[in-house]
């Protein structure tokens, strides 16, 4: 169980994000929402430990995130953030290989079982017929799915996924949601596309001003009401037939 306690974060003396505090139990897929600037890569950030939080704990397993040895976190948390590491002249092969160095020891070389998490999670992340390529020729969205696939590598119970939609076109976007969901592990993503959201969150932290807003399930917590104060649109609340998800309707005016 990750546990996140009067969270804060100030960055060179200006508060970014403050207050936070939630339980993200095991196998859920928590969803953050919020307007641009509100906050949401940045407390993935602490949670990842790519930031410290200058406020209140951070733990898993009841263990502060800061005392965990980095690659023992490293088998515990996994990410695709925003940003393409540049390495370049990897081919997505080594790349996603990269995602098993949490388990190897000093000078150890990769062996069959990890040659084999690497096919499946290529195949997973339908990056399997561009193993040869580097980084480097490939588009926005087989970048981030090259990302992912590393990700799923780690076999970490923890997936931090930072707008991990971004650059997907559609069919995409759905194979990546679908698969994730499917994950036997938590999700922690953060979502600008709120029907995605909706289909696939078991529950929605949404920021507002560096600080969650509120939090629950899709259904309470998309409420026109809410949608209106936090991202200051209309909403209309239906229900996508096909799916029988929630799905909204956006206006201005
Ligand atoms: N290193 C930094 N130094 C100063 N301010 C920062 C830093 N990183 C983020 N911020 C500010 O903190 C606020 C929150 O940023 P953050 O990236 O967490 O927002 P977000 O909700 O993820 O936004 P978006 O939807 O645009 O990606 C923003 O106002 C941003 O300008």
């Amino acid at each position: 169980m990750l546990k996140i306690e009067n969270m804060g974060i100030s960055i060179n003396e200006k508060q970014i994000i403050h207050n936070i505090t939630c339980t993200v139990n095991k196998g859920k897929f928590i969803g953050i929402i919020g307007p641009n600037g509100s906050g949401k890569s940045t407390m993935l950030k602490v949670i990842y430990r790519h930031l410290k939080q200058t406020e209140g704990i951070v733990t898993l397993h009841e263990k502060e995130i800061w005392e965990t040895p980095p690659k023992e976190l490293a088998q515990q948390i996994a990410v695709v953030s925003q940003e393409t590491p540049l390495l370049f002249d990897f081919t997505v092969k080594d790349l996603v290989l990269m995602g098993r160095t949490p388990y190897k020891k000093w000078l150890s070389t990769d062996n069959t079982e990890d040659y084999q998490i690497v096919e499946e999670c290529m195949a997973l992340a339908d990056v399997s017929y561009l193993a040869d390529r580097t980084l480097y020729e490939l588009s926005g969205g087989e970048k981030k799915r090259v990302m992912l696939a590393r990700a799923l590598a780690q076999k970490a119970e923890i997936l931090v996924l930072d707008e991990p939609t971004n650059h997907l076109d559609i069919e995409h976007q759905l194979q990546m949601m679908d698969l994730v969901k499917d994950l036997p592990i938590t999700i922690l993503a953060a979502l600008h596309d709120l029907n995605l959201a909706a289909a696939y969150c078991d529950e929605l932290l949404v920021m507002k001003n560096g600080t969650i807003y509120a939090s629950g399930p899709p259904q309470q917590v998309l409420t026109a009401e809410n949608l209106q104060y936090v991202f200051r649109v209309n909403a209309e609340i239906s229900t996508n037939p096909f799916t029988n998800k929630l799905h909204l309707f956006f206006y201005t005016k």
